[in-house]
């Protein structure tokens, strides 16, 4: 119950604050609407005794007055959807964009890594679409509200034992609910194999995989695992609904028996001669308006249940509000009241790491071991090491991305920690090796740089133009105004490079960064194009370099490009293992000299 309560009142607030007229004229109408059927069944009480007893005129008035009824009864409830339907409509919306808020809204990634919290996010992105009907179900329980105390009144003046009717109707409620519980706990316990199940049904429908699983053969394997996924979920979910049906049935019978009951009553008192014909017609009337309106609660109790849930997952899933600066601790463990920190205008000293460690949310595994690293302000440092050494770990963690697991990151001496994430990100200019393929319009693509000047042409041709885009722009039909990829539209598919190229003028809408990330930007280009992304971003970060001191970090497996960094920072497992410009590590016999002698030889 406490579900259902707690989403009638946060639907109809929800839908007070989005409309508050239409859902008050909604109220109105189908409050008229739904009074209209109990006085039906009086109607046809009245109609009744008046044609038993001869008196046309009569019956002719009451049966005219009962035909407006039911009209009024079918109009009115047609216009109140008029009305609740744009309601709904715009509750969903404000839902959805909780959902995005909530998704994208914490302060790091790591609640992304969380297979808990994708599967809830997964369970309310299903179940959001539901909360269109919510305020339909709300009102029209409302309305089943009115229409049993009416119809409870209407019986009790016949009989006051009839008033146990209605009652009777509380197994079937309570019984339906149970059932709905049963069901929701079996999702929630497949949840994660329902992922599965639509993540290798991505895998094997997305154009991005399509190629290799054809080339390698793979959908049989695919196929095979998604049906045995799918027949584990569906097979929970079947036996959750078939023990739902058994408890809903027991309901049904209990009222079913009641129902018998009172009709068995009343005719056995006409019988006697203490109710008239009328009064039979009108509690036959009654009895089943009674149990459609038990039937049609349930049905709306039970959709109210989910939407309840739905609303507790989702406020669930919001970032739990960070602790109190006093409770934090600073890195040697000690409670510290520390105060928060604001970004400089300008880099003075640089970016300094403190013996950082890091492990991913949830693993345990230490990627990160033990990192102090000073990057001076204005340096450019490249970050190498071989597959899975932790390099794009570490740039995550100093775009703050992710906060360190032990140690710190200092910026000009303030802990990043203490500062804002967002204004720290919003002097960060990245371009990673998984960069994001926004299917937007061309202009949108690149201004989501800097979401305030995304409807900024200038700002965005210049970015275009310093990201040597121009071209693109020049191919795309519409060019900045042109639809970009297949995802919602018939948009233009771009290469990988020259997608690569948007997400370089992405980063060139950032006026004023501190930190300018080029992680394996290189992996979809060739030598040619690698060189030229380089030498476009060294010209930005050298100028940012030279105004404010600005950091440049780099990741890349090609030593021609490696070479070019100030420092060069060799990581294997987690470690700093060297650090030093290139001529000082080549000449020092460790792993970077080796892999840079290894690669030299495959290229000679
Ligand atoms: N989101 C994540 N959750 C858990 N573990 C992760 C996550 N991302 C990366 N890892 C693990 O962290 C380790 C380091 O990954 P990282 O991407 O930092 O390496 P890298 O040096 O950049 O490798 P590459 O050169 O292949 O890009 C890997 O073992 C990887 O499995």
């Amino acid at each position: 119950m406490r579900w259902v309560v707690g989403s009638a009142v946060f639907v109809m607030r929800l839908a007070a604050a989005v409309d508050r007229v239409r859902l008050l004229k909604a109220i109105g109408l189908m409050a008229l609407g739904y009074l209209a059927t109990p006085l039906v069944a009086l109607g046809l009480r009245e109609f009744t005794d008046a044609a038993v007893s001869g008196r046309a005129g009569t019956a002719t008035l009451v049966i005219t007055g009962v035909a407006v009824l039911l009209v009024m009864e079918l109009m009115l409830g047609h216009f109140a959807h008029l009305s609740y339907f744009e309601v709904g409509e715009l509750a969903e919306t404000d839902l959805n964009e909780r959902l995005i808020r909530t998704v994208n809204g914490s302060s790091g990634l790591e609640r992304l890594d969380d297979s808990t919290f994708a599967d809830g996010v997964n369970l309310v992105r299903e179940e959001l679409g539901k909360t269109r009907t919510a305020v339909e179900s709300v009102l029209q329980l409302g309305g089943l509200v009115l229409q049993m105390s009416l119809t409870t009144v209407l019986l009790v003046t016949l009989d006051p034992r009839l008033a146990l009717l209605p009652l009777a109707a509380l197994p079937s409620v309570l019984l339906g609910q149970r059932a709905q519980g049963l069901v929701e706990r079996a999702r929630e316990a497949t949840a994660e194999s329902t992922r599965r199940t639509r993540h290798l049904l991505d895998l094997a429908t997305s154009p991005a995989s399509v190629k290799e699983i054809r080339l390698f053969h793979a959908e049989p394997p695919l196929m095979l695992e998604q049906d045995a996924c799918w027949s584990r979920t569906s097979a929970a979910l079947r036996s959750a609904h078939l023990r739902a049906a058994g408890v809903r049935a027991l309901g049904q019978l209990a009222f079913a028996l009641a129902y018998g009951g009172a009709i068995t009553l009343v005719i056995w008192e006409a019988a006697r001669g203490r109710a008239g014909a009328g009064d039979v017609v009108m509690v036959i009337t009654l009895a089943v308006q009674v149990s459609v309106q038990v039937a049609g609660s349930a049905t709306l109790l039970t959709a109210l249940q989910g939407v309840g849930r739905t609303l507790d997952r989702l406020t669930s899933l919001q970032d739990p509000a960070p602790p109190p600066p006093a409770a934090r601790a600073d890195r040697s463990g000690r409670a510290a009241a520390l105060v928060g920190a604001s970004v400089p205008e300008a880099l003075a000293e640089g970016i300094r790491l403190e013996g950082v460690g890091f492990a991913y949310p949830g693993t345990g595994r230490m990627i990160l071991r033990d990192v102090d690293l000073t990057i001076p302000a204005g340096a450019s440092m490249a970050l190498v090491g071989e597959n899975g050494a932790g390099k794009t770990t570490l740039v995550k963690l100093l775009c703050g991305l992710y906060r360190p697991t032990s140690g710190r990151i200092l910026v000009d001496g303030a802990d990043l920690a203490e500062i804002p994430p967002r204004e720290w990100r919003a002097r960060v200019a990245p371009l990673f090796q998984d960069f994001a393929r926004f299917e937007l319009l061309l202009r949108e693509n690149v201004g989501v740089g800097d979401v305030a000047r995304v409807e900024e042409e200038a700002a965005v041709t210049r970015a275009v133009g310093q990201a040597r885009a121009d071209g693109i722009v020049a191919a795309v039909p519409g060019g900045l105004s042109g639809l970009l990829g297949h995802g919602y539209g018939p948009g233009v598919e771009l290469s990988g490079g020259q997608w690569q190229t948007l997400g370089l003028a992405r980063c060139m809408m950032r006026e004023d960064p501190l930190l300018l990330v080029l992680d394996e930007p290189a992996a979809a280009l060739d030598a040619a194009a690698e060189h030229a992304i380089f030498d476009r971003y060294a010209t930005l970060s050298g100028e940012a370099g030279h105004r404010r001191g600005a950091i440049t970090l780099f990741v890349s497996h090609r030593f021609t490009t490696v070479r070019m960094a100030d420092m060069i920072v060799v990581l294997d497992g987690g470690e700093v293992v060297e650090n030093g410009d290139h001529r000082a590590l080549v000449s020092h016999s460790g792993l970077y000299s080796e892999l840079y002698h290894l690669q030299e030889r495959i290229y000679r």
